[in-house]
């Protein structure tokens, strides 16, 4: 049995997951199914061999380094974010803190454009910069996406990646550092971005070599995903929960705590809380649930600093968010009410970062 802990200090220290690895090199129908499997068993997992060069990652993440060791003054230029912009703490509107400081950018041209001016010394090489990165990221979100239509057998192959390619998507590119801290003085990080679900369709997510995102397999079970140099994290949105939903699986959502498997291990101390006989939390693959919008959350490091570049592929805000009528059975009728993206935004955005948003839409 596991008490659970809210304090990230006090937590289980569960050994790291091992994401399913998708190599993009492989014959599409197989990666297809591979891709598949993993949205729905864990709604996270990484690819390698994705066509993204290392030089744009390291050119992004150097405008990023080299945005965060500016004086605050400077930074603070860039703020306050209202969503977009600087920001240090505050996460949204409603009161959530983190260890966390970041720019949240919109990914029309026009808007990087406007903000590199606040940004960067060099606006012209900061707005170049982010416009790579974000073609060659939404280039793998649409090719993963294209897949994922194949694996789920929706007949337009193209029907989710359209949405972020729409030159009105909604996308987002957030730049995130957390500088090291311990959790009153423990030998864990801090809570540096609390836990919540992407609302979006898809999240591309990378970061430098230091540790700190960890995802949610069961009630207040935490478990750390490694840093990987060679690869990109890609974790399922809200929104593509919700295309691939069914009445049957979302039963079954939330039930992941039923599987999880708890391989046995020694006792370990974590303060006044007790874990027994558990070390390490493997997440199997048993929710009939299709993909999954699994709960994540970082922690900063306690001696090194961490960045992280997430990419959030979003309808534009007109778009109907619907299930594919091919999706939609006797047996699976439709759970939610069509709605736009616009509408889940402003939800998501009345709510706080840990609070479910898509039950608010359901049938
Ligand atoms: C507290 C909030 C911050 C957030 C908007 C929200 O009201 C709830 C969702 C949050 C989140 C999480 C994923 C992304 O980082 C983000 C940009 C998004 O689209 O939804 C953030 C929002 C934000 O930081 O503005
Ligand atoms: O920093 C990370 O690894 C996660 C950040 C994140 O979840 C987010 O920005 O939505
Ligand atoms: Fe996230």
């Amino acid at each position: 049995m596991v008490v659970a802990s809210p304090n990230p200090s006090r937590a289980e220290k569960p050994e790291a997951i091992e994401l399913p690895v998708i190599n993009l090199s492989g014959e599409r129908t197989e990666v297809a199914s591979l891709i598949t499997k993993a949205c729905e068993e864990y709604g996270f997992f990484k690819v390698i061999n994705h066509g993204v060069p290392e030089e744009t990652v390291a050119a992004m993440e150097e405008e990023g380094v080299s945005f965060f060791t500016k004086p605050d003054v400077e930074k603070q230029r860039a703020g306050p974010a209202v969503p977009y912009g600087y920001g240090r703490k505050n996460i949204g509107f409603n009161g959530d803190i983190g260890e966390v400081e970041y720019l949240l950018l919109h990914t029309n041209p026009l808007s990087i454009s406007q903000s590199s001016i606040t940004i960067s010394g060099d606006p012209q090489k900061f707005c170049s910069v982010v416009n790579g990165y974000v073609r060659a990221v939404r280039g793998l979100a649409c090719d993963l996406l294209d897949l994922m239509a194949g694996g789920l057998r929706v007949h337009d192959q193209s029907l989710f990646s359209k949405m972020i390619r729409d030159v009105e998507s909604d996308s987002l590119f957030r730049l995130n550092h957390y500088p090291p801290s311990s959790f009153h003085h423990c030998t864990t990080g801090a809570v540096g971005f609390g836990e919540h679900t992407d609302p979006q369709i898809l999240t591309i997510l990378r970061s430098n070599d230091v540790g700190g995102l960890q995802i949610r397999v069961a009630d207040a079970v935490w478990v750390p995903v490694p840093p990987d140099p060679t690869a990109f994290c890609v974790n399922v949105g809200d929104v593509l929960q919700l295309f691939g939903s069914s009445l049957n699986q979302l039963e079954s959502h939330g039930k992941l705590v039923n599987h999880v498997q708890l391989i046995k291990g020694s006792n370990y101390d974590i303060g006044p809380y007790q874990v027994e006989s558990t070390n390490l939390y493997f997440l199997k693959a048993m929710t009939n649930g299709r993909f999954m919008s699994v709960r994540h959350r970082a922690l900063t490091n306690i001696n090194k600093p961490r960045i992280s570049m997430a990419y959030f592929g979003a309808p534009p805000l007109q778009a109907m968010v619907t299930t594919p009528p091919e999706l939609v059975t006797p047996h699976s009728p439709l759970l939610y009410r069509p709605f736009t993206w616009g509408e889940y935004k402003r939800a998501s955005y009345s709510l706080q970062l840990g609070d479910s948003r898509l039950q608010l839409f359901r049938k």
